[in-house]
């Protein structure tokens, strides 16, 4: 067996490791070295301003754009972003220890899509409901709020826009997190799997394998994710469909991965916090809107975009609950408010007889 060499003599082991112990000291330096600069910019900050803004979002969303895009090697790039996000989310976490209240209950797909963001660093507190989240960042007990808002399992997304019309606070970021369900259990095989766990729709998500590998295992649902991961700890022969994060929570074993019928589903969650966000060079601008009913009003909307060729990402609409909000739309847009174009568009609407916008607020599109 010829294995590799080095001037013609067989390298070993024990150099290849002598090698890797070389390299660990080095980016050890690296990191301390940074980490030096980290506080230096934390000094800056808190010597120029009254309210020092430590987390910086768009700043973040740069880092990783720019090491994405010099990315080459043999680590995937997704490996090397979650290891930027702890480097970055350790070193603000020095400068200011800050705070995220997300829905729980733990190993959610939004406790994961909050670690996600910001790293393992901050120190994060479980909310029972969507409502709780965002009363611990109006009230100031936390700095920054996670909640779903597009195609989550983990409860009505309506409520997280619903719960914009009254409150003060922004929107300062997205998280996008791709859809896997795993088949989790305290067992290890598929054959001692006497019943399953699932949030409705992560059950519907992943009926056709189910009916193909467990046809004859009844199926429960639980009110969330977590709750069904629990019962796969706590209850004999049982097994939960959930995220990885839950099996590595709770010790279960993953029985089987990416069980979803449909690849490529990918859920979204917002940031809510109380500082704006600045340009990071590609960003979206999430707004709302109200109007009276009339004839051909939407499509004036629309047009206010269009003819500035400013796409947009998304738009929903909501029965308004108050007469203020008549029909109510959430739309999102590319582009920051302050970016000319977009801050045109947004004052052209505001202008429109009848309309009522309220800018939620303008955030780096998702950068890992
Ligand atoms: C260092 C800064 O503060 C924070 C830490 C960052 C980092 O570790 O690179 C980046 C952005 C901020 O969230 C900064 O604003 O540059």
């Amino acid at each position: 067996m010829s294995g590799a060499e080095l001037n013609g003599k067989p390298i070993t082991l024990a150099d290849l490791r002598d090698g890797i112990d070389a390299i660990d000291d080095h980016i050890h330096d690296l990191l301390m070295q940074r980490a030096e600069l980290v506080e230096k910019v934390g000094e800056v900050k808190g010597a120029s301003a009254a309210q020092a803004v430590y987390y910086r979002p768009e700043r973040e969303a740069q880092i990783h754009r720019r090491i994405e895009a010099r990315h080459h090697g043999p680590l995937p790039i997704e490996a090397v972003h979650r290891i930027y996000r702890e480097i970055i989310s350790a070193s603000l976490n020095m400068e200011k220890q800050l705070t995220v209240a997300y829905l729980g209950p733990e190993a959610t797909f939004t406790h994961q899509a909050a670690i996600k963001q910001f790293g393992s660093s901050f120190h994060m507190y479980a909310q029972p409901t969507i409502d709780a989240v965002f009363h611990e960042v109006e009230v100031g007990r936390v700095n920054f709020g996670v909640a779903p808002v597009e195609n989550s399992n983990e409860g009505a997304v309506t409520h997280t826009l619903d719960r914009f019309v009254d409150s003060p606070l922004i929107v300062c970021g997205e998280i996008l997190l791709p859809v896997q369900h795993n088949l989790l259990s305290r067992r290890d095989s598929l054959s001692d799997v006497k019943r399953i766990y699932g949030h409705r729709r992560a059950l519907a998500d992943c009926h056709q394998w189910l009916d193909a590998h467990l046809p004859h295992v009844e199926r429960v649902e639980s009110e969330s994710t977590a709750a069904a991961a629990l019962k796969a700890r706590d209850e004999e022969g049982a097994a939960a469909i959930a995220g990885e994060y839950a099996a590595d929570s709770m010790s279960l074993n993953l029985l089987a991965e990416h069980i979803e019928d449909r690849a490529g589903q990918e859920n979204r969650f917002l940031v809510v916090g109380r500082i704006p966000p600045k340009p990071s060079g590609d960003d979206k601008t999430s707004i709302m809107v109200s109007f009276q009913d009339h004839p051909g009003f939407l499509h004036k909307v629309l047009g206010l975009f269009a003819e500035r060729g400013i796409n947009l990402t998304r738009i929903e609409s909501r029965p308004s609950q108050t007469r203020t909000w008549d029909y109510l739309f959430f739309i999102d847009c590319e582009g920051h408010q302050d970016d000319p174009r977009v801050a045109e568009a947004l004052q052209a609407l505001a202008d429109l007889p009848g309309v009522t916008e309220k800018i939620l607020g303008s955030y780096p599109k998702r950068a890992l």
